[in-house]
């Protein structure tokens, strides 16, 4: 089967027509607890820079002050248990979640990634959910062609170390797409393997690279916190209406391309805010 490259002529169109904010959709990122809510704020700050309509951090009550104290456009609801977030997903216009950066890994965290999971939305799922669903078969179990996962290569392991074996140290790009290819077919999820070399993978077998090398090396993206960024502009673009493949593709370019707007020096929490100027560069 072949695989495709992620490259500029290969976006969707990223421009806002007319309409109002709920037209954009509306995202949920949930938080960890105080002092591990950083990771969820640059999730969800990424989210709404690349176009959400609206973003909604889900914070444990702990934590409503801490982030409070350090988002506007952003709103905040508290969700303290499952129970609380089941209550919030009543609402049908929350059409993009996000789970796992920062967010823990205790029974309070995979019961979220439970009923999350369970709500069928499209969503993503990375760092500490993909952790929880590693441990948990009925999570992996429930998961759909709606959701995104984002591993980087130790996650990619736990989740799959079968697959994985063949992916040890710097396996070729042509084995590291089989894999993750193999991965998306066994769990039913788009499938996006982070590297400098990253892959995505439909679970249908449609595979797609992009490449951080050459003219688009982006060496100052290894810096902590880049993934979480990441998995907010998927969780934006999917609030904007773009399939799960399309929004892993396009965000994945997205972020490559804020980091070389940035240059060296660059830190996760800079890169939302180079969306603006990657924006201006392709005409929006
Ligand atoms: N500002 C914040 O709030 C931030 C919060 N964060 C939050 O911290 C939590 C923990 O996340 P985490 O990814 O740091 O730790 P974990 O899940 O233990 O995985 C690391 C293990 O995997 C392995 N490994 C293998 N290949 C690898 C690869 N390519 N890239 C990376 N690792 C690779 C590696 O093995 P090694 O290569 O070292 O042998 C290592 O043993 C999570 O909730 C996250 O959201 C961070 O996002 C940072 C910013
Ligand atoms: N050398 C590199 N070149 C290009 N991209 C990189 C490089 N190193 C890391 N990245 C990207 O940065 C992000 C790191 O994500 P991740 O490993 O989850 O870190 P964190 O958990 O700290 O957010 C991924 O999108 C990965 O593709």
């Amino acid at each position: 089967m072949s695989t495709h490259l992620i490259t500029r002529d290969s976006l969707p169109d990223l421009g806002k027509a007319a309409g109002h904010k709920f037209d954009y959709g509306h995202a949920l990122v949930l938080s960890g607890g105080p002092g591990r809510t950083g990771a969820a704020r640059m999730a969800a700050r990424a989210a709404l820079r690349v176009g959400a309509g609206l973003v909604t951090l889900g914070v444990p009550p702990a934590a409503q002050m801490e982030v409070a104290a350090q988002v506007t456009a952003i709103m905040i609801k508290r969700i303290g248990d499952a129970q609380a977030l089941g209550d919030m997903l009543q609402d049908n216009r929350l059409n993009a979640l996000c789970a796992g950066p920062a967010l823990g890994l205790d029974d309070r965290a995979a019961d979220l990634v439970r009923v999350l999971l369970h709500s069928g939305r499209n969503c993503v799922l990375d760092a500490d959910a993909l952790t929880l669903i590693a441990r948990d078969r009925a999570l992996m179990q429930a998961l759909h062609g709606g959701c995104v996962l984002t591993p980087h290569g130790g996650e990619f392991a736990r989740l799959f170390p079968d697959i994985a074996e063949t992916v040890q140290g710097d396996a070729p790009i042509a084995v590291k797409a089989d894999a993750t290819r193999k991965a998306a077919a066994r769990s039913g999820a788009v499938v996006l393997l982070k590297g400098s070399e990253t892959v995505v993978a439909h679970p249908g077998g449609v595979c797609t690279v992009h490449s951080a090398t050459g003219d688009r090396a982006a060496p100052w993206l290894a810096t902590a916190g880049a993934g979480d960024v990441l998995a907010g502009l998927i969780t934006g673009l999917l609030a904007r209406g773009l399939a799960p493949a399309e929004a892993a593709k396009a965000a994945t370019w997205l972020h490559v391309s804020c980091a070389l707007h940035f240059g060296p020096g660059l830190i996760a929490e800079d890169l939302p805010d180079c969306l603006p100027a990657v924006f201006r560069d392709l005409a929006l």
